[in-house]
């Protein structure tokens, strides 16, 4: 390295060297030169100028000269058409490099800088060094900008990037634009100041194998803001920002290089504030190790098999489809002879209203369509289409008219998603929203809800933001249910391994426990293990790989070994009017209703009641919980046959404040309806007025809801239910696929246990109701097998991203 020519030294870094009223100080010092006019249109004058400022006037945190030529020259042999640069502060690297960008070829320099007056003197310089033909300046965090940038298309791939700002983002924006594929193999990274204690998690990412980097998302390795930043560049600049989780792209490595340079002011040499230089050699995925490639194979022929599937099956459906379209015309149905009866019929208690549904293209959405269409409504439904995938919604003859909805996201926040269902409400004279949309807009339906409610006369079946996030999140439905004095787990939120390891030696002997990810982990979701483990160092271990922090923290909840049931319920001002409990099953794609009597039904349907009034008159809404029951209440249950005994002690662990797939269970039940309509206060529907008064007199199990007669709704003599695409791929396609590989692996199914599966399939197909076949509205169920599940397994199959587990009856995909 050559001397530093101390003639050039910036003044010396004061205690407070920024935001300090500097920068726009710089800008008048510049404009107030007696040259000013020489100095436009020449970045190089520009420069010269701002570093005269930062020699007699003030520091300035530039980049500087020295460690500039590093980047230029980088730039000079790269030769980017894109450049892009995290932290612009005052333009000082911004005109450098967007200058030499400019003069090897390049056509964009993007200098993201948060601050917006930083932006405003960065934006004049840059006009004033006549370079705003190549540079754009964009305000605002980088990872949000970034996320813009990538989707309104102006941003497609980043030859260069130059990372100069806040210390904890350089890692995290990384993994956002591996994960956007802007940065891909050829990409070249300048970062500067790395070295401990400078920014050493972004030196251990790059430096890792593609195997630690999968590791650490398996394990759900540390997300957001790193703990080693916690007392330093994280208060630097006055805030803590919220960084991307983005997973990056493990399959990526780099080739990194640390290059010593001088700080402006002249400071010899200080290894923790060297800058580094790395290059995205590969991708291993797609072209170099053997073991990923066929990793990138096997997820190939995963989506390539499936939709081969639905190819073969395609002929077999479509002649289901035809004979249940000939039988509409041949014979008419119960929903649609209920609908035409209800309809053609004057009676002052009948007024058709229009109700919106959304989540249709779910099987709870659909099977709630179908009753507001069979009790003689008019229906308008909408839901969410993932990357284009037509919505099965779309095609059901219960749905006057469908919306494609915007999903909430962390780019574009909730306000577009609640935008468009007030302007479906306002378009459409929506009087009432029935919520059925799944756990990607849960939160945000609160906020519609109250949105919707203030502005319209809509009302909604749905609960308020503040009760959706209390009872949506683990920690905090705990934490209220233990407040409204109901039973409920052990469970803690844990920050640290040290807390973990506190409790659980705290508990030795008494308890076991698990720890839950709080973050939506689809990886970590699985994991039981049973803590504590066998010994200490174990448990510790097992702890230390999930790198529990602030800002990855988990829960640790009491572990009870028994059955796991899971409920749904409407509940209108605060009572209940329809409860169903079922058995949990594998993904919940089976549904078997319990026997209303059973107690551990009627214990579940107590605890939701309790649960229910407690909130109070303006509790409305889908509830639905999940409950464990030890094995040995279960097991004295069934010793007594049964029969109600002392009652049975619930453990819930989660609850939904949304529906739940097991409202399909009531698709028998018109009576419904009319229990959502009591939402809108006005009169009851004639017909299932009539029904209900019926079953008030059949049904022993009527409850008082506050003050006034009224049945508790059961599905009436509930079907099971399956969905027959997931059967016949989980029963009959993979241990198929076990068993033949068998042969060769000398690993897999047995003969005896492959028909075994097969028998249970074919049971379904003979004596369950599958979850969305209706015969008639059979085209929703063609659809979702034979338009919407072969779209994304397209999309998949194109775009290399990977799944791990899918649900057919939500069409929700677990991404990996
Ligand atoms: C060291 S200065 C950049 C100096 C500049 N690269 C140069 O050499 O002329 C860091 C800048 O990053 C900005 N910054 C900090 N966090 C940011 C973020 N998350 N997104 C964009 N800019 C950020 C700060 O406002 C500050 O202006």
């Amino acid at each position: 390295m050559t001397k530093f020519d101390q003639a050039k030294a910036y003044v010396e870094e004061p205690e407070i060297f920024f935001d300090d009223g500097r920068e726009t100080e710089l800008l008048q010092y510049i404009y107030n030169r007696s040259d000013i006019d020489a100095i436009r249109g020449s970045p190089r004058k520009v420069l010269a100028a701002i570093d005269e400022y930062g020699r007699t006037k003030n520091y300035l945190m530039n980049v500087g000269e020295d460690k500039g030529k590093i980047v230029t020259d980088l730039i000079e042999e790269v030769k980017p058409e894109t450049m892009v640069e995290c932290g612009g502060y005052v333009g000082y690297s911004c005109i450098l490099f967007g200058d030499a960008v400019k003069r090897s070829g390049g056509q964009r320099y993007y200098s993201l800088e948060r601050h917006p007056v930083f932006g405003a003197v960065i934006m004049s310089l840059v006009d004033l060094a006549g370079l705003s033909d190549v540079v754009k300046v964009i305000i605002g965090t980088s990872d949000a900008s970034i996320k813009r940038l990538h989707s309104s298309g102006d941003l497609k791939h980043i030859d260069l990037m130059f990372l100069d700002h806040y210390k904890p983002a350089y890692t995290t924006d990384l993994k956002l634009c591996e994960e956007l594929r802007l940065i891909t193999p050829g990409s070249v990274l300048a970062a500067d100041n790395v070295i401990k204690p400078g920014n050493p998690p972004y030196l251990e990412y790059v430096r890792s194998s593609v195997e630690q980097k999968r590791t650490a998302i398996q394990t759900n390795g540390p997300r957001g803001v790193d703990p080693r930043f916690k007392d330093r560049t994280s208060k630097q600049y006055k805030v803590e920002l919220d960084l991307s989780s983005s997973k990056g792209n493990p399959d990526l490595v780099y080739d990194s290089k640390l290059v010593h340079s001088f700080e402006p002011t002249g400071v010899p040499v200080r290894p923790q504030k060297a800058c580094t230089r790395q290059k995205c050699l590969k991708t291993t995925s797609r072209f170099n190790m053997p073991a990923d490639r066929q990793g990138w194979l096997a997820y190939s022929l995963k989506n390539a098999s499936l939709i081969a599937l639905s190819l073969i099956t395609l002929p077999q459906d479509t002649f289901f489809l035809a004979l249940s379209l000939i039988a509409n015309v041949l014979i008419r149905d119960e929903a649609t002879k209920r609908r035409r009866l209800i309809r053609g019929t004057s009676t002052p208690y009948f007024e058709p209203k229009t109700i919106l549904v959304t989540g249709v293209g779910m099987s709870k959405g659909l099977s709630l369509a179908r009753q507001f269409y069979a009790a003689g409504h008019n229906v308008i439904g909408a839901d969410f289409e993932p990357c284009g995938a037509l919505n099965p919604g779309r095609v059901s003859k219960s749905i006057r008219k469908f919306y494609s909805l915007t999903a909430p996201s962390a780019e574009h926040g909730s306000n577009r998603y609640i935008q468009s269902l007030l302007d479906i409400i306002t378009h459409e004279n929506v009087h009432l929203w029935v919520s059925c949309s799944g756990v990607a807009s849960a939160v945000e339906d609160g906020a519609a809800k109250e949105t919707i409610e203030r502005l319209t006369t809509c009302r909604a079946v749905q609960f308020d933001i503040s009760t959706t996030q209390t009872l949506h999140e683990k920690h905090s439905f705990i934490e209220h249910t233990a407040s409204l004095g109901l039973n409920v787990p052990e469970t803690h939120t844990v920050t640290s391994q040290d807390t973990a390891l506190d409790i659980l030696q705290g508990a030795q002997g008494t308890k076991q426990f698990i720890l839950k990810s709080l973050t939506l982990d689809d990886a970590a979701r699985g994991n039981m293990t049973l803590l504590p483990r066998p010994s200490w160092s174990e448990t510790e271990e097992h702890l230390l790989a999930l790198r529990i922090s602030a800002q990855t923290p988990w829960i640790l909840q009491q572990y009870i070994r028994g059955p796991e049931y899971c409920t749904h319920a409407l509940v209108v001002r605060g009572s209940v009017r329809a409860f169903v409990a079922c058995p949990s099953s594998d993904l919940l794609m089976h549904y078997e209703a319990l026997p209303r009597e059973s107690p551990l039904a009627q214990g579940m349907l107590e605890f939701t009641r309790t649960f229910a009034e407690r909130q109070g008159e303006a509790f409305t809404g889908h509830l639905s919980f999940d409950f464990l029951v030890r094995e040995e209440d279960v097991r004295e249950m069934e010793g007594r046959g049964g029969a109600a005994g002392s009652g049975v002690e619930l453990w819930p662990i989660e609850c939904n404040p949304r529906a739940h797939t097991a409202v399909v269970l009531f698709r028998e039940n018109p009576n419904m309806i009319a229990e959502y309509l009591d939402v809108l206060d006005g009169p009851k529907d004639a017909f299932t007025r009539l029904q209900q008064e019926k079953a008030i007199k059949a049904n022993g199990s009527s409850f008082t809801n506050g003050g006034m007669e009224n049945p508790i709704i059961w599905p009436e003599e509930p079907q099971k239910y399956y969905w027959s695409g997931h059967d016949l791929v989980a029963s009959v396609l993979l241990p198929l696929v076990s068993f033949l590989t068998s042969f060769a692996t000398g690993k897999g199914v047995s003969l005896s246990a492959l028909l075994s599966d097969c028998s249970v399939c074919l049971q379904h197909l003979l004596f369950w109701k599958d979850g969305t076949f209706e015969v008639w509205d059979p085209w929703p169920w063609w659809w979702l097998y034979h338009v919407y599940w072969p779209l994304r397994f397209a999309y998949f199959l194109l775009t290399g991203r990977r799944w791990s587990r899918l649900n057919i009856s939500t069409g929700k995909v677990f991404e990996c």
